[in-house]
């Protein structure tokens, strides 16, 4: 066995997304029965002393057919009623499922502010602490009645990963309706099964479809990719099988693409800084500064930006990007929008005292990838 499926099989606090392709009929309504068989993996897993959060999807998807609305509707405000019924009949049938095995769950609705304010996410984390620690399993989507579309985190993949992160779990298993990763769209094209990615460079020529097949779900492979790679890239190892292998998934791990943790597991600020706050502004960097701050870890200096955006205050999150535009590190900046243009360009011994200090502290700064 791999080393990365060794540690999916072992992680003690794990977190399993499923999609609403997973979960619906052809028709399109909640299937009770791929339900109920998700649950037996899940309890069965619980069995062996792992904590499990589940992230599902589904809300939409179930909602429809009690409106008697065809198809998953465009317009948001429909989204959002149809989430609204069906989240309720989304968390009744979890709770009558894991209620044959005794299991309690408990329901977390989550919009992209509660992880994009740092106040939010401790409150969150506090949440997730407690429900685990009270035995129950916590089931997570998006906050969809209420996320408008300025505030969603749009795909369960990407929150599921944050969701990952958040709570420190050991492993992430994405399960969904095709049984691993191909470098291509395998309904469409003859494709290759990826089985390891120990690095980016074997997603590299990887095409990733943006809309699954079922018309359910959102975000098709290109956001599991993406997800399995914001995981992976912070420590923790992804799975990314389908739904109908989550037996093998979630006992020997031998199904599926696994993704080996690469980078180090960042301190729970550290990723909020990097993947979740949202940024207030963005400083320009020359290219001097971008190696300075991005490849020798060094502090953010007045003398190496070369233009600002937004309107933010100090200690707001911005964005430092480079001189095409690309997004490099975050971090939090220490002058606000109004103070900082006068300021770019010149060193620290031109300015006056008062003045004299880093614009981005290193220890407020985190490096980025774009995923
Ligand atoms: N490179 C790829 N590898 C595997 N599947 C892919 C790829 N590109 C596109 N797909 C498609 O993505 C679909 C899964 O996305 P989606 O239906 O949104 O899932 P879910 O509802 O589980 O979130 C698969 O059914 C598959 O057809
Ligand atoms: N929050 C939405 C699902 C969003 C989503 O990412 O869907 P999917 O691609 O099926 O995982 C819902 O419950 O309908």
């Amino acid at each position: 066995m791999s080393p990365t499926r060794k540690a999916l099989v072992e992680a003690s606090r794990i977190v399993v997304k499923v999609g609403s392709s997973s979960l619906t009929t052809a028709e399109g309504g909640l299937d009770p029965a791929r339900l109920d068989y998700l649950v037996d993996a899940l309890a069965a897993r619980r069995a062996t002393g792992s904590q499990v959060v589940l992230v599902s999807s589904g809300a939409i998807a179930a909602g429809l057919a009690p409106l008697g609305i065809p198809r998953r509707p465009r317009d948001l405000a429909t989204q959002q009623a149809a989430a609204s019924v069906g989240q309720l009949a989304l968390a009744h049938a979890y709770a009558s499922s894991f209620a044959r095995y005794s299991l309690t769950v408990g329901q977390v609705l989550l919009t992209a502010d509660d992880v994009v304010r740092r106040s939010h996410y401790r409150n969150a984390q506090r949440t997730f602490s407690k429900l685990l620690a009270l035995d129950t399993v916590p089931v997570v989507n998006e906050n969809d009645t209420v996320a408008t579309e300025e505030i969603r985190f749009g795909d369960n993949d990407r929150l599921a990963a944050l969701v990952a992160h958040l709570i420190g779990a050991d492993a992430l298993f994405l399960l969904s309706d095709v049984d691993a990763l191909y470098d291509g769209d395998p309904r469409k094209v003859a494709a290759r099964r990826i089985d390891e990615v120990a690095g980016d460079s074997d997603v590299d020529g990887v095409k990733a479809g943006t809309q699954g097949e079922s018309g359910l779900g959102t975000g098709g492979m290109a956001t599991k990719l993406a997800a399995a790679r914001l995981a992976s890239s912070s420590g923790i190892p992804v799975l990314l099988a389908a739904a109908t292998d989550v037996p093998q998934a979630l006992t020997t791990a031998e199904v599926g693409t696994a993704f080996a943790a690469t980078g180090t597991r960042l301190s729970a600020r550290r990723f909020w800084l990097g993947h979740a706050a949202g940024a207030a502004g963005r400083l320009w960097l020359d290219d001097g500064a971008v190696a300075a701050v991005v490849h020798r870890r060094r502090s953010l200096l007045s003398a190496g930006i070369t233009a600002v955006d937004g309107e933010f205050d100090a200690g707001d999150v911005v964005e430092l990007v480079n001189l095409s535009g690309d997004v490099v590190a975050r971090g939090v900046v220490a002058f606000d929008a109004v103070e900082l243009p006068a300021l770019i360009g010149h060193s620290s011994h031109e300015l006056p005292a008062e003045q004299r200090r880093e614009v981005v502290h290193a220890d407020d700064l985190v490096p980025i990838r774009s995923f």
